[in-house]
């Protein structure tokens, strides 16, 4: 392999354990880190503003919840699980006023320092722990003995152990059961960006509606088109996820596979790839992450007018009635930590 990973037997646990660590936010990926890490044996507190909806859910959980500030000011260890567009006003206002030598502050992604967000002082370690899945399927993975591969980067090793302190943490939260890749803050960001954009949430996304527009326009059943575009999507990508394309295409008729070969170039052709690298290099030169912090700071119009527009789509609707008929597969967006 052409880069390094590193499993259990790569990483101290007394590490982390010997450490208090605080976990700032307790959304999708803070609740599973805060929660594994504890199941871990490490000393864990939860930051989060007074107020904030996720102050029950962490509470219920047995945690104690202080505010950022004061859960900074305590913990040697502080894991920045907020929101990115929300991590720069952080930092400036709780985190960094209770930074010390010695301290090391941790990110789930590297947005903030890839793009000079957030400074940090010389004498602080700076890492990243970033599990390639989501939260829910973190947690999952670490309460059923398993875990979820993550990312580790060190941008600034003060102490002169960041990263073995960065792989102690990636155990505690199951990272290392599944394996933990080294990388830096500018690959993990760039390649993350790059993923959720052009292929995972946007591309597949953009590519279901299309399809299920493209047929209910020519008058076919919005049930039917459905199924055929998104409800099988899962089915074909689980294949993908077990063995790779080939095995996807081992298992369809090879009526599917030949129309798979000779159309799929067709729609994914040289004229998206070349709008798959502009998106590349909007994201290498910071111009998409300039544009997303002045639409947070506008209070996020287009974002608001999108994400509607998204909810309204015919999609939606026949989803919803189909998955109704299909207890095993509705699940509600917000899962409980
Ligand atoms: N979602 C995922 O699975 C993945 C996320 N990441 C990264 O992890 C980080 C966290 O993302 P994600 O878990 O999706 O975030 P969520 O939106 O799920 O949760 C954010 C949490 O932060 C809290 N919060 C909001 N503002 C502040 C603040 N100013 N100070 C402290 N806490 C605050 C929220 O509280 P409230 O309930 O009050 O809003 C909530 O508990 C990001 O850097 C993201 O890129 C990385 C890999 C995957
Ligand atoms: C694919 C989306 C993601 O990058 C993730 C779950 O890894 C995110 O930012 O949520
Ligand atoms: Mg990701
Ligand atoms: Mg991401």
């Amino acid at each position: 392999m052409s880069v390094e990973v590193y499993y259990d037997d790569d990483a101290d646990l007394g590490l982390i354990q010997a450490k208090k660590v605080a976990v700032i936010g307790y959304g999708s990926q803070g609740h599973a880190h805060a929660l594994s890490l504890r199941d871990s044996g490490v000393d864990v507190v939860i930051g989060l503003p007074v107020g904030s909806k996720s102050r029950p859910k962490a509470e219920e959980q047995g945690l104690r919840v202080l505010t950022p500030a004061e859960a900074a000011a305590e913990a040697d260890v502080i894991m920045i699980l907020a929101p990115d567009t929300a991590q720069r006003a952080l930092y400036t206002d709780a985190i960094a006023p209770n930074l010390a030598p010695g301290k090391a502050i941790l990110f789930g992604h590297g947005f903030n320092i890839r793009y000079d967000l957030i400074k940090p002082p010389a004498d602080v370690d700076v890492a990243m722990v970033a599990p390639k899945g989501p939260g829910h399927l973190v947690r999952r993975q670490y309460v059923d003995g398993k875990g979820v591969p993550c990312l580790v980067a060190v941008e600034q090793d003060a102490s002169g152990d960041a990263f073995a302190l960065a792989l102690s943490y990636a155990k505690g939260i199951g990272g290392t059961r599944a394996g933990a890749i080294r990388t830096t803050f500018k690959e993990e960001t760039e390649t993350d960006l790059f993923g959720e954009q052009a292929v995972l949430c946007g591309g597949a996304a953009a590519l279901v509606q299309t399809g299920f527009e493209v047929l209910t326009e020519a008058g076919y059943a919005p049930e039917v088109a459905y199924f055929e575009c998104l409800h099988e999507l899962k089915l074909i990508v689980d294949l993908m996820y077990e063995g790779g394309i080939a095995r996807m295409r081992y298992s369809v008729s090879d009526t599917a596979e030949y129309g798979d070969l000779s159309r799929g170039p067709r729609v994914v052709d040289s004229r998206t790839k070349e709008e798959m690298r502009k998106i590349l290099s909007e994201i290498q030169s910071g111009e998409f992450a300039r544009e997303w912090i002045a639409e947070d700071d506008a209070g996020r119009p287009n974002f608001a007018k999108w994400r509607a527009e998204g909810a309204a789509h015919p999609i939606e609707e026949t989803g919803q009635k189909l998955r109704s008929m299909m207890s095993w597969v509705d699940r509600p967006i917000t899962e409980t930590a």
